[in-house]
């Protein structure tokens, strides 16, 4: 199949250099039924052809020299004019269709194909855009071809040609015994950026990106839009893996660097996969699959690197699916007796007094086949899966039956906080939820506080205002949770209802040593501050950092140097002793 973007061939580059004459060039343009215009490099039009100004009503006269673009009587929609530039820098050619005006007022409808004419040094010379009737059969089936195989935002083959494309090449490689790379490129933190800043927003960024991976490559590799942020790319005849790790490399640094969207400036890392045929696979589905597997390794290897694929890695794949499946069991096998599920405790202390003001919630899972798992590894699995919406009801309902039982032991005077996830925060039932645990136990909104991470709070803005904006007019107290790692400013975390910050403990591990991290913190705590919000440090290990964290009026502290998260049980001995010291 050929690449629907590539302008079909001329009669002249069959032939042999010179057989046509410029004059008869000139000819079968000046008497061509489709209307003709040429343009220069800087999109000025040179001349236009009879049926141009038949189409038209204008003469050549009133067009030549003038811009804006191509087509003056034409009206082309911005979002088209973004596409339609787009395709002209990333494949020199473009065709759709379009609608335009008469001088006369009377509108006509054609089919536009646009080309990119390049001179030897690569630069663009001129365009040629040549409008035709709509509905002769091959029209109709060129418009069909280039809608079936485009996507339509970036103009980069979509997923079906890119399959079919991949298909022919393999061919090629296994006949000529040549290597071939495969890359997923999915872009990270994306679904951060379309949700807080709007999908208009998103496809601009896509867009931009999709021109920076052509940029990465050459003219003959294969550059296609798979999905909402996924590209591939194909290098066919690779000498060694090294060229791809090459290219990865490359793709990674042009990627990385800022995007300008509007009036935003953002960063979109990209988290790259690498299948190699023939050694990884041998046809298009299974390499792509395992390129898929090796971008989800390069996504929890910490995002924007990439990652070669490895037979392990399918043990690792399998291995997350049966992680899965227990977990799945987990959670609908709860009951009163028997429950895989329980929460430990960390102290937070009043920097001021010492004082145990506050505990965390959190989650642990012991299983008979995995024993304790990590609830960074659990928990993003009930994410994917949707099992958070029920794990973290029983974490809501569980706190709360603790909290109660804590008060009853004459340690109720600690507020204990929950981490909500993003989809538990949207979820219709939340509010209800915790208004029915509240009243179940007996307890006030006070004794309980609600953390987002910050990328949460980022997410939707207006849905997870009013949510929070609800939560807080029942009185419950709200932490920003991981603040620091996420997009978002403190301009727009003023306009929401909440109480503390929670200063992320990538940045107080390294508080002494790091002076970037000793300013963030320093920056964090005095704006904080000055917006009337309550500090608290995550992750406090050392005496130091406590004392440097006091200086900065950090509020409240949290970490190993006080307590790690212990079972209940052992909070209440904790809570029980903190009492007597201080009494
Ligand atoms: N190295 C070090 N680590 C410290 C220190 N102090 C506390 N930590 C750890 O830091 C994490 C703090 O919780 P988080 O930021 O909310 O991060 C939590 C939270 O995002 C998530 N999580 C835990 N429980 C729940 C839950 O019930 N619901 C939801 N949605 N997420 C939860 O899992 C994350 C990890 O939880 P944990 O493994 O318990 O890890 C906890 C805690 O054990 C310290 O001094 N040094």
């Amino acid at each position: 199949m050929t690449d629907p973007r590539t302008p079909p061939s001329t009669a002249e580059s069959a032939r042999p250099a010179g057989a046509v004459s410029l004059a008869a060039l000139r000819c079968a343009y000046e008497q061509s039924h489709e209307a003709i215009l040429v343009a220069d490099a800087d999109r000025r039009t040179i001349a236009v052809n009879e049926a141009f100004c038949r189409l038209t009503g204008l003469v050549e006269a009133e067009l030549v020299g003038k811009t804006p673009d191509f087509l003056p009587s034409v009206q082309v929609l911005p979002q088209l004019q973004a596409a339609i530039t787009a395709a002209l820098q990333t494949g020199g050619f473009w065709q759709g269709e379009i609608h335009g005006e008469r001088r006369d007022g009377t509108r006509f409808t054609r089919w536009l194909k646009l080309a990119a004419i390049r001179g030897d040094d690569g630069e663009v010379r001129n365009y040629v855009a040549n409008l035709s009737e709509l509905g002769s059969d091959k029209e109709v089936a060129d418009r069909l071809a280039y809608l079936a195989y485009h996507d339509p935002l970036t103009n980069l083959p979509n997923r079906l040609a890119f399959e079919a494309q991949l298909a022919q090449t393999l061919r090629l490689c296994e006949r000529g015994n040549y290597q071939l790379a495969l890359m997923v490129i999915d872009l990270d933190n994306f679904k951060n950026i379309n949700d807080s800043l709007g999908h208009h927003v998103g496809d601009e960024l896509l867009q931009q990106v999709a021109l920076r991976l052509r940029e990465c490559v050459r003219a003959s590799d294969l550059v296609a839009r798979i999905g909402g942020d996924e590209f591939v790319v194909v290098l066919p005849e690779i000498e060694t893996p090294l060229t791809a790790a090459r290219v990865a490399g490359k793709v990674q640094l042009n990627l990385a660097d800022s995007y300008r969207v509007t009036e935003h400036v953002l960063y979109a890392t990209p988290s790259i996969g690498i299948s190699l045929f023939p050694i990884d696979g041998q046809d298009a589905s299974t390499l792509l699959r395992n390129a898929d597997t090796a971008m989800y390794h390069a996504k929890n290897a910490g995002r924007n690197n990439h990652q070669f694929y490895t037979a392990r890695m399918n043990e690792a794949a399998g291995e997350r699916l049966q992680m899965e499946n227990e977990l799945r069991q987990a959670v609908s096998g709860i009951t009163p007796g028997h429950c895989e599920f329980s929460l430990h405790f960390q102290p937070q202390i009043q920097t001021a007094t010492g004082k145990v003001i506050g505990l965390e919630a959190l989650l642990r899972w012991d299983n008979p086949t995995f024993g304790r798992v990590s609830p960074m590894r659990f928990i993003a699995i009930a994410e994917e899966t949707g099992l958070i919406l029920p794990l973290g009801d029983w974490v809501i309902w569980e706190t709360c039956r603790l909290t109660r039982s804590l008060k009853d032991q004459g340690l109720g005077d600690v507020r204990v906080a929950i981490n909500i996830s993003a989809q538990q925060l949207r979820h219709d039932n939340l509010l209800l939820l915790i208004r029915g645990a509240l009243a179940c136990y007996d307890l006030s909104p006070q004794d309980i506080e609600l953390e987002v991470t910050e990328s949460t709070a980022m997410q939707n803005p207006e849905v997870t205002l009013s949510i929070l904006d609800q939560l807080a007019a029942m009185g419950i107290m709200l932490a920003i949770d991981d603040f620091g790692t996420g997009y978002s400013s403190l301009a727009y975390l003023k306009h929401l209802p909440i109480n503390r910050l929670k200063l992320d403990r990538s940045f107080v591990t390294d508080i002494e040593t790091d002076a970037n991290d000793a300013a963030i913190c320093t920056a964090t705590i005095a704006l904080g501050h000055s917006l009337g919000l309550e500090l608290v440090a995550e992750g406090v290990e050392t005496e130091e950092q406590r004392d440097f964290l006091a200086r900065l009026g950090c509020d409240v502290l949290q970490g190993y140097l006080y307590s790690k998260p212990m079972p209940f049980a052992d909070v209440v001995a904790y809570l029980q002793a903190q009492r007597i010291a201080t009494e």
